[in-house]
């Protein structure tokens, strides 16, 4: 595991002791029972695919490790319906929402006021390391969940994704390379399979990444790459490679309107 994940990690795992103090795991396993209403995360990526369209999944990302604070003025309201509008003909088909605080200046509250403002479906961003994670994620609004197999063993990722479509929700498996990758098939079936551009023990985002990974990924999966993506340029290539789903953040958080930058950069 590189650096910062183990810090990412140690920290998620003193939160989930304080957490659980607050509300222990059957409070918050029955909370997330009790909410049914989940909106399609598989559905909107493929709808957008059916269509001959880029499946963006749009980040509402207030900072990061790697580039510090990216929008010093975030509104996440505001940010989410100008991703749900774009420019009226190009959208984000779901969002992404940090809620990690120590390393992403993210909140649980930026997650519910960017769903409560758009139809759109939400993926948690966050670095799950516990059962206690996914039922919170479902608790708070959740409809999709990542888990970065680079922080989890193989038995807990199987628990964690068996959890999340217990509750129904969907999961965003995460690699960055070829064993990852193996690990990932072999044990989940999350037809989400996202592979990540940065390196995160250099913090430098590769396009080759994806593109030498690409290969080993069966049909059956989704593949959706991540991070690094900035140009028109650099979607041709994707697009070109037969990969039409994308996980953005930076680009469109650098700019005044990140529907509009979405736009620019996918239309
Ligand atoms: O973004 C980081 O610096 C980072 C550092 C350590 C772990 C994860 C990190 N990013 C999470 C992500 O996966 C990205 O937010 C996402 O793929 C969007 O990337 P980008 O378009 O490059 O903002």
């Amino acid at each position: 595991m590189s650096d910062i994940l183990e810090k990412i990690i140690a920290v998620k795992h003193e939160e989930i002791a304080l957490a659980q103090r607050k509300i222990p795991l059957a409070a918050m396993r029955a909370d997330a029972e009790s909410r049914i209403l989940t909106r399609d995360f598989v559905g909107a990526l493929r709808a957008k695919i059916a269509q001959d369209q880029a499946a963006v999944i749009a980040e509402v990302k207030k900072a990061s490790p790697s580039k510090g604070l990216l929008r010093p003025e975030f509104y996440p309201s505001d940010i989410a319906q100008s991703y749900a509008e774009g420019d009226g003909k190009t959208s984000a088909a779901c969002l992404s929402v940090l809620t990690d605080k120590t390393f992403f200046q993210g909140s649980v509250d930026y997650l519910k006021q960017a769903r409560a403002s758009v139809d759109l479906p939400v993926l948690r961003k966050d670095f799950m390391v516990a059962p206690y994670h996914i039922y919170e994620s479902r608790a708070m609004g959740a409809d999709a969940v990542l888990l970065i197999v680079a922080a989890l063993e193989d038995g807990l990722m199987a628990e964690l994704e068996a959890i999340a479509h217990a509750l129904d929700m969907a999961v965003l498996i995460e690699v960055h390379d070829q064993l990852e990758l193996e690990r990932a098939l072999r044990h989940l079936k999350s037809p989400l399979l996202g592979i990540n551009n940065r390196n995160l023990r250099t913090f430098e985002t590769s396009l080759n990444t994806t593109l030498a990974l690409q290969q080993y990924v069966p049909t059956d999966r989704l593949l959706i790459t991540e991070s690094g993506i900035a140009t028109p340029e650099d979607v041709h290539t994707m697009r070109s490679a037969g990969i039409h789903s994308f996980l953005v953040g930076e680009a469109f958080m650098r700019a005044p309107e990140p529907g509009q930058a979405l736009a620019q950069l996918f239309g």
